[in-house]
Protein backbone atom coordinates (compact mmCIF):
# COMPACT_ATOMS: atom_id res chain seq x y z
CA UNK A 1 0.00 0.00 0.00
CA UNK A 2 1.40 3.47 -1.20
CA UNK A 3 0.54 6.75 0.75
CA UNK A 4 -0.04 9.35 -1.67
CA UNK A 5 2.39 12.02 -2.51
CA UNK A 6 1.13 14.60 -0.35
CA UNK A 7 -0.53 12.18 2.88
CA UNK A 8 0.34 13.77 5.83
CA UNK A 9 2.92 11.43 8.06
CA UNK A 10 1.93 8.78 9.31
CA UNK A 11 3.45 9.20 12.96
CA UNK A 12 4.91 12.75 13.71
CA UNK A 13 6.19 13.39 16.93
CA UNK A 14 7.17 17.24 17.98
CA UNK A 15 9.30 18.14 20.25
CA UNK A 16 8.28 15.31 23.10
CA UNK A 17 9.46 15.99 26.74
CA UNK A 18 9.39 13.84 29.42
CA UNK A 19 10.98 14.26 32.78
CA UNK A 20 11.43 11.94 35.55
CA UNK A 21 12.44 13.54 39.16
CA UNK A 22 13.32 16.66 37.53
CA UNK A 23 15.93 14.57 34.61
CA UNK A 24 14.71 14.91 31.16
CA UNK A 25 14.75 11.50 29.80
CA UNK A 26 13.09 12.36 27.06
CA UNK A 27 14.47 15.88 25.11
CA UNK A 28 12.69 17.38 22.44
CA UNK A 29 12.25 14.70 20.19
CA UNK A 30 10.71 15.28 17.23
CA UNK A 31 10.19 12.75 14.08
CA UNK A 32 8.34 11.52 11.81
CA UNK A 33 7.19 8.39 10.14
CA UNK A 34 5.87 7.67 6.84
CA UNK A 35 3.17 4.87 6.18
CA UNK A 36 5.04 1.83 5.22
CA UNK A 37 8.85 3.08 6.14
CA UNK A 38 10.81 1.87 9.54
CA UNK A 39 11.72 3.83 11.70
CA UNK A 40 14.57 2.36 14.44
CA UNK A 41 15.17 4.22 17.71
CA UNK A 42 18.44 3.84 17.93
CA UNK A 43 20.86 4.19 21.55
CA UNK A 44 22.85 3.24 24.29
CA UNK A 45 20.90 1.26 27.50
CA UNK A 46 19.01 4.59 29.57
CA UNK A 47 19.38 6.91 26.76
CA UNK A 48 15.19 7.16 26.53
CA UNK A 49 14.07 5.12 23.60
CA UNK A 50 11.48 3.32 25.95
CA UNK A 51 9.93 6.23 27.50
CA UNK A 52 9.60 7.91 23.86
CA UNK A 53 7.54 4.58 22.90
CA UNK A 54 5.75 4.60 25.34
CA UNK A 55 4.45 8.12 24.87
CA UNK A 56 3.19 7.60 21.34
CA UNK A 57 2.31 4.29 22.88
CA UNK A 58 -0.34 6.61 25.49
CA UNK A 59 0.55 4.19 28.19
CA UNK A 60 2.49 7.36 29.77
CA UNK A 61 2.05 11.10 28.94
CA UNK A 62 4.74 13.78 27.71
CA UNK A 63 4.85 17.00 29.36
CA UNK A 64 4.99 19.16 26.80
CA UNK A 65 5.04 18.51 22.93
CA UNK A 66 2.52 16.82 20.84
CA UNK A 67 1.73 13.66 18.74
CA UNK A 68 -0.03 13.26 15.83
CA UNK A 69 -1.36 10.09 13.46
CA UNK A 70 -1.97 10.87 9.67
CA UNK A 71 -2.10 14.89 10.68
CA UNK A 72 -4.15 14.37 13.53
CA UNK A 73 -3.71 14.65 16.54
CA UNK A 74 -4.02 12.41 19.22
CA UNK A 75 -1.83 13.85 22.37
CA UNK A 76 -0.85 17.25 23.39
CA UNK A 77 -0.75 17.99 27.02
CA UNK A 78 -4.08 18.82 27.18
CA UNK A 79 -5.90 15.95 24.83
CA UNK A 80 -5.41 12.72 24.64
CA UNK A 81 -6.66 9.57 22.24
CA UNK A 82 -6.68 6.64 24.72
CA UNK A 83 -4.09 3.93 24.08
CA UNK A 84 -6.39 1.96 22.63
CA UNK A 85 -8.13 3.88 20.23
CA UNK A 86 -5.13 5.06 18.69
CA UNK A 87 -4.52 2.06 16.13
CA UNK A 88 -1.15 1.54 17.14
CA UNK A 89 -0.14 -2.30 17.84
CA UNK A 90 2.66 -2.79 20.43
CA UNK A 91 5.48 -5.07 20.24
CA UNK A 92 7.31 -4.92 23.93
CA UNK A 93 9.93 -7.00 25.56
CA UNK A 94 7.38 -8.09 28.18
CA UNK A 95 4.78 -9.32 26.22
CA UNK A 96 2.53 -11.75 27.63
CA UNK A 97 -0.49 -13.89 25.57
CA UNK A 98 -3.59 -15.15 27.28
CA UNK A 99 -2.81 -18.57 28.58
CA UNK A 100 -6.15 -19.92 28.78
CA UNK A 101 -6.47 -19.01 24.86
CA UNK A 102 -4.78 -21.79 22.10
CA UNK A 103 -2.64 -19.76 19.65
CA UNK A 104 -4.98 -19.46 16.81
CA UNK A 105 -7.50 -17.39 19.63
CA UNK A 106 -4.52 -15.61 21.15
CA UNK A 107 -3.79 -14.12 17.32
CA UNK A 108 -7.53 -13.67 16.51
CA UNK A 109 -7.83 -11.77 20.02
CA UNK A 110 -8.23 -7.99 18.58
CA UNK A 111 -10.14 -8.73 15.09
CA UNK A 112 -13.52 -7.78 14.96
CA UNK A 113 -14.38 -9.17 11.24
CA UNK A 114 -16.50 -12.42 10.45
CA UNK A 115 -15.32 -15.72 10.92
CA UNK A 116 -14.14 -16.67 7.69
CA UNK A 117 -12.14 -13.23 7.48
CA UNK A 118 -10.60 -13.87 11.04
CA UNK A 119 -9.39 -17.66 9.89
CA UNK A 120 -7.72 -16.36 7.16
CA UNK A 121 -5.90 -13.38 8.65
CA UNK A 122 -4.89 -16.08 11.20
CA UNK A 123 -3.73 -18.74 9.28
CA UNK A 124 -1.85 -15.84 7.19
CA UNK A 125 -0.02 -14.24 9.67
CA UNK A 126 0.44 -18.16 11.68
CA UNK A 127 2.65 -18.69 8.29
CA UNK A 128 4.45 -15.71 8.32
CA UNK A 129 5.89 -16.36 11.42
CA UNK A 130 6.11 -20.01 11.02
CA UNK A 131 3.92 -21.31 13.38
CA UNK A 132 1.19 -23.10 11.47
CA UNK A 133 1.60 -26.72 13.01
CA UNK A 134 1.49 -25.08 16.28
CA UNK A 135 -2.52 -23.42 15.83
CA UNK A 136 -4.24 -25.81 18.54
CA UNK A 137 -1.67 -25.18 21.11
CA UNK A 138 -1.68 -23.90 24.19
CA UNK A 139 0.93 -20.95 25.39
CA UNK A 140 2.55 -22.44 28.21
CA UNK A 141 3.49 -26.06 25.83
CA UNK A 142 5.30 -23.51 23.50
CA UNK A 143 9.38 -22.25 23.69
CA UNK A 144 9.82 -18.60 24.41
CA UNK A 145 10.86 -17.66 21.07
CA UNK A 146 7.61 -19.40 19.75
CA UNK A 147 6.00 -17.42 22.30
CA UNK A 148 7.24 -14.05 21.08
CA UNK A 149 6.68 -15.00 17.70
CA UNK A 150 3.18 -15.92 18.23
CA UNK A 151 2.71 -11.87 20.40
CA UNK A 152 4.05 -10.31 17.05
CA UNK A 153 1.40 -12.29 14.92
CA UNK A 154 -1.09 -10.96 17.35
CA UNK A 155 0.15 -7.43 17.62
CA UNK A 156 0.05 -7.72 13.28
CA UNK A 157 -3.54 -9.30 12.70
CA UNK A 158 -5.72 -5.67 13.22
CA UNK A 159 -3.26 -4.66 10.30
CA UNK A 160 -2.04 -1.35 13.16
CA UNK A 161 -1.86 1.88 11.26
CA UNK A 162 1.37 2.28 13.56
CA UNK A 163 3.44 -0.84 15.55
CA UNK A 164 5.70 -0.25 17.92
CA UNK A 165 8.38 -2.37 18.66
CA UNK A 166 10.62 -2.46 21.37
CA UNK A 167 13.41 -5.06 20.72
CA UNK A 168 10.99 -7.72 19.13
CA UNK A 169 13.23 -9.90 17.98
CA UNK A 170 15.73 -10.30 20.64
CA UNK A 171 14.57 -13.46 21.99
CA UNK A 172 14.97 -15.56 19.16
CA UNK A 173 18.11 -17.27 17.94
CA UNK A 174 19.73 -15.92 14.99
CA UNK A 175 19.09 -18.13 12.28
CA UNK A 176 15.43 -17.57 13.10
CA UNK A 177 15.68 -14.16 13.97
CA UNK A 178 16.79 -12.99 10.55
CA UNK A 179 14.14 -14.90 8.63
CA UNK A 180 11.37 -13.60 10.68
CA UNK A 181 12.75 -10.22 11.36
CA UNK A 182 12.37 -9.89 7.41
CA UNK A 183 9.19 -11.45 6.58
CA UNK A 184 7.50 -9.31 9.58
CA UNK A 185 8.95 -6.29 7.80
CA UNK A 186 8.05 -7.05 4.40
CA UNK A 187 4.10 -7.70 5.90
CA UNK A 188 3.86 -4.17 7.92
CA UNK A 189 5.19 -2.64 4.68
CA UNK A 190 2.80 -4.35 2.46
CA UNK A 191 -0.09 -3.30 4.81
CA UNK A 192 1.18 0.93 5.01
CA UNK A 193 1.91 0.48 8.69
CA UNK A 194 4.46 2.79 10.00
CA UNK A 195 6.91 1.04 12.23
CA UNK A 196 9.01 2.55 15.20
CA UNK A 197 11.49 0.00 16.36
CA UNK A 198 13.65 0.35 19.36
CA UNK A 199 17.13 -1.58 19.52
CA UNK A 200 20.30 -0.78 21.29
CA UNK A 201 22.35 -2.94 18.37
CA UNK A 202 23.40 -1.12 15.31
CA UNK A 203 23.49 -4.12 12.95
CA UNK A 204 19.95 -4.69 13.58
CA UNK A 205 18.89 -0.93 12.82
CA UNK A 206 21.19 -0.95 9.68
CA UNK A 207 19.76 -3.74 8.13
CA UNK A 208 15.86 -3.09 9.10
CA UNK A 209 15.61 1.06 9.09
CA UNK A 210 14.50 3.26 6.25
CA UNK A 211 15.67 5.55 9.01
CA UNK A 212 17.55 5.54 12.16
CA UNK A 213 17.06 7.70 15.34
CA UNK A 214 20.39 8.08 17.22
CA UNK A 215 19.53 9.15 20.75
CA UNK A 216 21.89 9.94 23.59
CA UNK A 217 21.05 11.41 26.83
CA UNK A 218 17.10 12.02 26.32
CA UNK A 219 17.91 13.83 22.47
CA UNK A 220 17.98 12.30 18.99
CA UNK A 221 21.78 13.70 17.93
CA UNK A 222 21.33 12.75 14.82
CA UNK A 223 18.54 11.12 12.36
CA UNK A 224 18.73 9.86 8.48
CA UNK A 225 19.00 6.62 6.13
CA UNK A 226 21.69 4.05 7.46
CA UNK A 227 23.93 4.94 4.76
CA UNK A 228 24.09 8.43 5.57
CA UNK A 229 24.81 7.72 9.54
CA UNK A 230 27.24 5.28 9.35
CA UNK A 231 29.11 7.36 6.22
CA UNK A 232 28.41 11.04 8.17
CA UNK A 233 28.10 10.75 11.54
CA UNK A 234 27.10 13.84 13.24
CA UNK A 235 30.17 13.11 15.64
CA UNK A 236 32.41 11.13 17.31
CA UNK A 237 30.30 9.44 19.57
CA UNK A 238 27.71 8.73 16.77
CA UNK A 239 30.98 7.19 14.37
CA UNK A 240 31.80 4.97 17.26
CA UNK A 241 28.27 3.62 17.44
CA UNK A 242 28.46 1.71 14.46
CA UNK A 243 32.05 0.43 14.44
CA UNK A 244 35.17 0.33 16.12
CA UNK A 245 37.16 3.26 15.26
CA UNK A 246 40.43 5.08 15.42
CA UNK A 247 41.81 8.44 16.58
CA UNK A 248 44.03 10.90 15.96
CA UNK A 249 44.66 14.11 17.52
CA UNK A 250 45.96 17.44 16.24
CA UNK A 251 45.71 21.33 16.46
CA UNK A 252 44.45 23.23 13.46
CA UNK A 253 46.68 25.42 12.24
CA UNK A 254 45.38 27.83 9.26
CA UNK A 255 42.60 25.74 8.29
CA UNK A 256 44.96 22.81 8.21
CA UNK A 257 45.76 20.05 10.90
CA UNK A 258 48.89 18.46 10.41
CA UNK A 259 49.46 14.73 11.20
CA UNK A 260 51.68 11.52 10.47
CA UNK A 261 49.26 11.21 7.76
CA UNK A 262 49.99 14.44 6.09
CA UNK A 263 47.67 17.44 6.88
CA UNK A 264 44.27 17.20 6.70
CA UNK A 265 41.82 20.27 5.96
CA UNK A 266 39.69 21.68 8.61
CA UNK A 267 37.86 24.64 6.57
CA UNK A 268 36.23 27.16 8.89
CA UNK A 269 38.12 25.70 12.18
CA UNK A 270 39.87 28.79 14.31
CA UNK A 271 43.67 28.55 14.87
CA UNK A 272 44.64 26.25 17.88
CA UNK A 273 41.75 24.35 17.83
CA UNK A 274 41.90 20.38 18.69
CA UNK A 275 40.81 18.13 16.58
CA UNK A 276 39.90 14.44 16.22
CA UNK A 277 40.54 12.63 13.28
CA UNK A 278 38.31 9.63 13.02
CA UNK A 279 38.68 6.76 10.49
CA UNK A 280 37.10 2.96 10.91
CA UNK A 281 39.26 0.03 10.99
CA UNK A 282 38.43 -1.29 7.22
CA UNK A 283 39.58 2.17 5.96
CA UNK A 284 42.92 1.96 6.91
CA UNK A 285 45.09 1.21 3.29
CA UNK A 286 48.22 -1.22 4.16
CA UNK A 287 51.15 -1.33 2.18
CA UNK A 288 54.18 -3.40 2.44
CA UNK A 289 57.59 -1.98 3.31
CA UNK A 290 59.95 -1.88 0.64
CA UNK A 291 63.56 -1.97 2.65
CA UNK A 292 62.33 1.20 4.12
CA UNK A 293 60.29 2.69 1.19
CA UNK A 294 56.79 3.14 1.46
CA UNK A 295 54.10 4.33 -1.17
CA UNK A 296 53.88 7.86 -2.97
CA UNK A 297 51.48 9.96 -1.54
CA UNK A 298 48.18 10.54 -3.26
CA UNK A 299 45.15 12.45 -2.74
CA UNK A 300 43.10 9.17 -2.45
CA UNK A 301 44.92 7.90 0.52
CA UNK A 302 47.54 11.46 1.63
CA UNK A 303 50.81 10.28 2.95
CA UNK A 304 51.62 7.07 3.84
CA UNK A 305 52.89 6.46 7.61
CA UNK A 306 55.75 4.27 8.75
CA UNK A 307 54.48 1.72 11.33
CA UNK A 308 55.15 -1.70 12.71
CA UNK A 309 52.38 -4.58 14.07
CA UNK A 310 51.60 -4.90 18.09
CA UNK A 311 49.66 -7.89 17.33
CA UNK A 312 47.42 -10.23 14.74
CA UNK A 313 44.12 -11.67 15.68
CA UNK A 314 42.22 -13.88 13.13
CA UNK A 315 38.42 -13.11 13.66
CA UNK A 316 36.76 -15.36 10.88
CA UNK A 317 35.49 -13.36 8.20
CA UNK A 318 38.39 -10.98 8.41
CA UNK A 319 41.99 -10.33 10.58
CA UNK A 320 42.27 -7.74 12.94
CA UNK A 321 45.72 -6.34 13.05
CA UNK A 322 46.74 -3.39 15.59
CA UNK A 323 49.83 -1.24 14.90
CA UNK A 324 51.42 1.76 16.51
CA UNK A 325 53.41 4.19 14.59
CA UNK A 326 56.75 5.47 14.11
CA UNK A 327 56.03 9.37 14.19
CA UNK A 328 54.02 9.91 17.26
CA UNK A 329 53.51 6.55 18.83
CA UNK A 330 49.71 6.51 17.40
CA UNK A 331 47.95 3.43 18.55
CA UNK A 332 45.92 1.84 14.98
CA UNK A 333 43.88 -0.69 14.16
CA UNK A 334 42.63 -2.33 11.25
CA UNK A 335 40.07 -4.63 9.63
CA UNK A 336 41.60 -6.86 6.91
CA UNK A 337 39.26 -9.12 5.00
CA UNK A 338 40.26 -12.42 5.12
CA UNK A 339 43.54 -14.42 6.67
CA UNK A 340 46.52 -12.02 6.79
CA UNK A 341 48.23 -12.02 10.32
CA UNK A 342 51.73 -10.49 9.84
CA UNK A 343 53.89 -11.07 12.79
CA UNK A 344 54.54 -8.25 15.74
CA UNK A 345 57.05 -6.12 14.66
CA UNK A 346 56.28 -6.41 11.16
CA UNK A 347 57.45 -3.01 9.43
CA UNK A 348 54.33 -1.36 7.02
CA UNK A 349 52.94 1.56 5.75
CA UNK A 350 49.84 2.99 6.77
CA UNK A 351 47.26 5.37 4.87
CA UNK A 352 44.17 6.65 5.71
CA UNK A 353 41.23 6.57 3.14
CA UNK A 354 40.78 10.61 2.78
CA UNK A 355 37.09 10.13 1.35
CA UNK A 356 36.55 7.81 4.58
CA UNK A 357 37.92 9.99 7.19
CA UNK A 358 35.94 12.26 9.94
CA UNK A 359 37.05 15.42 10.89
CA UNK A 360 35.60 16.71 14.69
CA UNK A 361 36.82 19.83 17.07
CA UNK A 362 36.71 18.61 20.29
N1 LIG B 1 8.79 5.78 35.61
C1 LIG B 1 10.03 6.20 35.76
N2 LIG B 1 10.45 6.84 36.87
C2 LIG B 1 11.72 7.27 37.02
N3 LIG B 1 12.68 7.12 36.10
C3 LIG B 1 12.35 6.48 34.96
C4 LIG B 1 11.03 5.99 34.72
N4 LIG B 1 11.00 5.42 33.50
C5 LIG B 1 12.25 5.55 32.99
N5 LIG B 1 13.06 6.18 33.86
C6 LIG B 1 14.49 6.51 33.65
O1 LIG B 1 14.60 7.15 32.41
C7 LIG B 1 15.80 6.77 31.75
C8 LIG B 1 15.47 6.29 30.35
O2 LIG B 1 14.79 5.05 30.44
P1 LIG B 1 14.31 4.26 29.14
O3 LIG B 1 13.69 2.99 29.62
O4 LIG B 1 13.49 5.15 28.30
O5 LIG B 1 15.69 3.97 28.43
P2 LIG B 1 16.05 3.01 27.21
O6 LIG B 1 16.88 3.81 26.28
O7 LIG B 1 14.83 2.39 26.67
O8 LIG B 1 16.94 1.92 27.90
P3 LIG B 1 17.04 0.31 27.67
O9 LIG B 1 17.67 0.12 26.31
O10 LIG B 1 17.92 -0.12 28.77
O11 LIG B 1 15.66 -0.24 27.75
C9 LIG B 1 16.44 5.72 32.63
O12 LIG B 1 17.49 6.35 33.34
C10 LIG B 1 15.34 5.27 33.53
O13 LIG B 1 15.85 4.87 34.77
Amino acid sequence: MIAPANAPPRLTAESLTRSFEGRRVVDDVSFSVPAGQVACLLGPSGCGKSTTLRLIAGVDMQDSGRILVDGKLVCDTTFRVPPERRAIGLMFQDFALFPHLSVAENVAFGLTGGYAANRARVDELLERVRMTAHLGSYPHALSGGEQQRIALARALAPRPRIMLMDEPFSGLDERLRDGIRDETLALMKEEGTAVLLVTHEPEEAMRMADQILLMRDGRIVQQGAPYNLYNAPADREAAAFFSDINVLRGRVQGALTDTPFGEFLTPGVPDGTEVEIVIRPQHLKIDFDRAGMGPAATPENGTAAHASVVRSRFLGRESLVEFVTDEGGIALNANVPGVFLPPAGTRMWLMLRRDRVFVFPR
